[in-house]
């Protein structure tokens, strides 16, 4: 299993690289044990529609599980989330992880994802999504775990 993130756009040294590299960092360690590999980030230059698209499109393993990050996608518990990636994990499917630019994401992109996952109906800033998906991701290792950070 390979686990990519693919984001449109630079982190730049900033708050949100810092939160985004420690659960990164903290998600490698906890996922160590559950067979769960590091992410992988390819950052896609932000140059609009047509270019970007191609250039995701490229960043993307072949046949990996694709996740699209859409506000217009499902809203899933974290608990739901950690099994979709055990799943994964145990089928020994990639998976790729998507956040767009300021334009979104392709409509062909989004017709071919196995989810779109919506952290809720409103837009949020690309960074912050980085930044609340790193967050997730280091959740769902420790509840697959059954470690205590995610004590709902
Ligand atoms: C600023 S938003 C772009 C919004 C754009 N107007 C659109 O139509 O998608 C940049 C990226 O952040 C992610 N994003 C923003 N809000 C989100 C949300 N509520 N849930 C999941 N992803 C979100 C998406 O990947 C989106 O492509």
């Amino acid at each position: 299993m390979r686990l990519t993130l693919v984001a449109v756009g630079r982190l730049r040294k900033g708050p949100e690289k810092v939160l985004v590299d420690d659960y990164l960092a903290r998600f490698a360690k906890t996922g160590r044990g559950q067979g769960l590999p590091p992410v992988t980030l390819t950052e896609v230059e932000g140059r609009g529609s047509g270019s970007e698209a191609e250039a995701i499109a490229r960043a993307l393993p072949e046949g990996a599980a694709l996740v699209l990050l859409d506000e217009r996608g499902a809203t899933l518990t974290s608990p739901d989330f950690a099994a979709r990636l055990g799943a994964w994990r145990d089928e020994a499917r990639d998976v790729a992880l998507v956040i767009g630019g300021a334009d979104g994401l392709d409509a062909a992109l989004r017709d071919r994802a196995d989810l779109l996952l919506s952290f809720g109906a409103m837009v949020w800033p690309h960074m912050l999504v980085r930044v609340m998906l790193a967050e997730q991701l280091y959740r769902a290792a420790s509840i697959l775990a059954g470690s205590p950070y995610h004590r709902a």
